[in-house]
C-alpha cells in the first residue's frame, strides 16, 4: 500500500466528522462547553431606566444650573422602586441599580449635592438631563440573539446567558475517547518493572491532548499482545459509547502487531494504513459503525505528533470547535539535510531573535525520546522531497507551546 500523503489522511479522517447531537445541561456545568443553538434573550436588560450612581434623581430643568435647592420626598434602593412621582423642586434619594422614578430625568451624583437637614438638599454643580442613568434595554433586548451557535462558554458568555435568564444550555455533546494501550513490555507507571519491561506513557499524554480541545478521556488500560485481550477492550471501548478509539503501538508490521487484524475482526472497515510522514508512519484510520478507530504508532513521540496533528481536529471537529493550528514562517538555526519521500516533523526550539522567528532543530530525532519533545516547543515541518537547506532559509513550523 502506498503511503498517504499527510494532508489527504487527514481529509480522510474528518471526512463526515460533523459536531455531535446537543444537550442540556444546568448553567453551572457549562464553562468551556460549546453552544448547540444560539442564546436568545428571555428578558430586556436593565429592564428599566436605572440609576448608574448613588445620588439624587431629579428633574433636569431644576438642576441644569446652580446652586438648587430640592425637597426629598423618597427613597429607591436597588430592588426596592420609588412607586410616586417626582415633581417640580423634588428630588429621590436613589441608589445605584434602583429604578428612576417617574418624573426625573436626570441622577446628580451624591458628590455634588450638600444636605441641608429636613430633607432639603443643595446641588453644588450642574447636571444635565439623562445624566447618570442606563436606559431599558441598554444592554439587550428580549428576543435579540447574544450568542451564536458553536461560541465556546467563557465567563463573559456565561454571565451573559444568565443575565438573559437561561437556567441551562443546549451544548454539543463532548466526544468520548476511548485509549487502549497494547504490548507485553508495558506497565503503569508507578510499577515495580522487570528486566523487560517499560513505563507505559502514550495514554497519558494522548488523553491531555484530547482534552485540550474539549473531549472526554476514557482510559481502558494496556491490552496484552493476544487479540483476545485487545479485541476485549475494543469491545468495552464500543460499549461505553466511545466516539473514537485510540490504539497505541501495534500499528506497524511486526509479528506481534495485531491491531489491524482485531480491529478488522471486530467490523472495522479500514480507511487507510501508513501514511507518507515522520514520526508517525504506520497510523491507521478505519470505521467501526459510526465509530471512528485511529490506531496510533507505539512510539511515544509519534503517538504524541499524531494526536496533535489527527485526533485533535477530529475531536474538535465532533465537538462542535474550530481548530486552527498555528503554523508561522520562521529561519533555521541550524542546516537540514535533504528529505526522503516522508513529510518530516522535526523537533525544535523555536525563539524569537530581533523580530525574527529561529527554529533550531535537536540533532538527534529519534521517536521514542519523549524528554526532547517536551523540550521542543515547535515541530519544522518538511514536505517530502525537500533539498537540504543552509541556516538561515525559511522554513515551515507547527508551534507546539
Ligand atoms: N520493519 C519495520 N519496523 C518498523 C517500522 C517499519 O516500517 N518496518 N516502522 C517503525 C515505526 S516508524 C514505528 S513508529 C514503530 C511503531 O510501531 P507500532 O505501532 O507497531 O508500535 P510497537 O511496535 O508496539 O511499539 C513501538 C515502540 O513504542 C513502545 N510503546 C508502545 N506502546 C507504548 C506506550 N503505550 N507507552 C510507551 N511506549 C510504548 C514500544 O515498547 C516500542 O518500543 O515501528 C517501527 N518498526
Ligand atoms: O513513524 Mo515512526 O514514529 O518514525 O518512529
Amino acid at each position: 500500500m502506498a503511503l498517504v500523503p499527510v494532508a489527504e489522511a487527514l481529509e480522510r479522517l474528518l471526512d463526515g466528522a460533523a459536531p455531535l447531537a446537543g444537550e442540556t445541561i444546568p448553567l453551572a456545568e457549562a464553562a468551556g462547553r460549546v453552544l448547540a443553538e444560539p442564546v436568545a434573550a428571555l428578558r430586556t436588560q436593565p429592564p428599566f431606566n436605572a440609576s448608574a450612581m448613588d445620588g439624587y434623581a431629579a428633574r433636569s430643568a431644576d438642576v441644569a444650573s446652580v446652586s438648587a435647592q430640592l425637597e426629598v420626598i423618597g427613597t429607591a434602593p436597588a430592588g426596592r422602586g420609588f412607586s410616586g412621582s417626582v415633581g417640580k423642586g423634588q428630588a429621590v434619594r436613589i441608589f445605584t441599580g434602583a429604578p428612576v422614578p417617574e418624573g426625573a430625568d436626570t441622577v446628580v451624583i451624591q458628590e455634588n449635592v450638600r444636605d441641608l437637614g429636613n430633607r432639603k438638599i443643595e446641588v453644588t454643580e450642574p447636571t444635565a438631563q439623562g445624566r447618570n442613568i442606563r436606559r431599558r434595554g441598554l444592554d439587550f433586548g428580549q428576543g435579540d440573539v447574544l450568542l451564536e451557535k458553536g461560541r465556546v462558554l467563557d465567563a463573559a458568555a456565561l454571565s451573559l446567558a444568565a443575565s438573559a435568564n437561561h437556567p441551562a444550555l443546549s451544548v454539543v455533546r463532548q466526544p468520548l475517547v476511548a485509549i487502549i494501550a497494547t504490548g507485553d513490555e508495558l506497565l503503569p507507571p508507578g510499577s515495580q518493572l522487570g528486566p523487560d519491561q517499560i513505563i507505559s506513557s502514550n495514554a497519558y499524554g494522548v488523553a491531555a491532548a484530547a482534552q485540550s480541545v474539549g473531549a472526554r478521556a476514557l482510559d481502558l488500560g494496556i491490552a496484552a499482545d493476544r487479540k483476545e485481550a485487545i479485541a476485549a477492550l475494543v469491545r468495552k471501548a464500543v460499549d461505553a459509547g466511545a466516539d473514537v478509539i485510540v490504539t497505541l503501538g501495534g500499528a506497524s508490521v511486526g509479528d506481534h502487531d495485531l491491531i489491524h487484524d482485531v480491529l478488522t475482526g471486530e467490523g472495522m472497515t479500514l480507511d487507510f494504513w501508513k501514511i507518507a510522514m515522520r514520526p508517525g508512519k504506520p497510523l491507521m484510520f478505519g470505521r467501526l459503525g459510526n465509530v471512528r478507530c485511529i490506531g496510533l504508532p507505539g512510539n511515544p513521540v509519534a503517538s504524541i505528533v499524531c494526536s496533535q496533528l489527527f485526533l485533535k481536529p477530529l475531536l474538535a471537529r465532533l465537538g462542535g470547535r474550530d481548530l486552527k493550528q498555528d503554523v508561522r514562517t520562521a529561519r533555521l538555526g541550524s542546516a537540514m539535510q535533504a528529505n526522503d519521500l516522508r513529510q518530516d516533523y522535526v523537533r525544535a526550539v523555536v525563539r524569537e531573535d530581533a523580530g525574527t522567528l529561529v527554529a533550531t532543530p535537536f540533532c538527534i530525532q529519534d521517536s521514542s525520546m519523549l524528554r526532547m519533545l517536551a523540550d521542543a516547543n515547535g515541530l519544522i515541518v518538511r514536505q517530502p522531497f525537500s533539498p537540504a537547506a543552509e541556516a538561515g532559509a525559511e522554513c515551515s513550523v507547527l508551534m507546539l507551546r
